[in-house]
């Protein structure tokens, strides 16, 4: 029978697609909330609600830091941020609809950028 022969995904220019993707993100408007970490003293039941917080300035530090393995470690860290963003916000507050925000335009933008 024919040998099957994955198709190898071309990852080369990932790296440069990261850091194009987080600058758009941090330069987003309403990427206020999830610029920086949460400070937990200023935000009651956050570090017991939220097993894994994330941050922009968390991924670029990682990024900088070569921690993300490949592309998909790296997106995997943006939906954290979204996620914790639902999990702990109403959908209709300021904070809850800058995330969603941000996830559509995430959404938009890696697909855009890598489809
Ligand atoms: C992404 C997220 N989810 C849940 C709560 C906060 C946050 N973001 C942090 C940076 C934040 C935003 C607004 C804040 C705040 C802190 O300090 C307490 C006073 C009100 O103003």
């Amino acid at each position: 029978c024919a040998k099957k022969v994955k198709l190898a995904k071309d990852d080369t220019n990932d790296l440069a697609t990261c850091r194009v993707l987080l600058a758009e993100l941090e330069g987003h408007q309403d990427a206020w909330p999830f610029l920086s970490p949460v400070n937990h003293k200023a935000v009651p039941g956050y570090r017991k609600v939220i097993k894994k917080p994330m941050d922009f300035s968390t991924i670029r530090e990682k990024l900088a830091n070569n921690r993300y393995l490949n592309l998909e470690t790296f997106i995997i860290d943006v939906n954290l941020v979204f996620d914790n963003c639902e999990k702990f916000n109403e959908d209709n507050s300021e904070i809850g609809r800058a995330g969603h925000n941000m996830r559509r335009f995430f959404d938009k933008r890696w697909t855009e950028l890598l489809r």
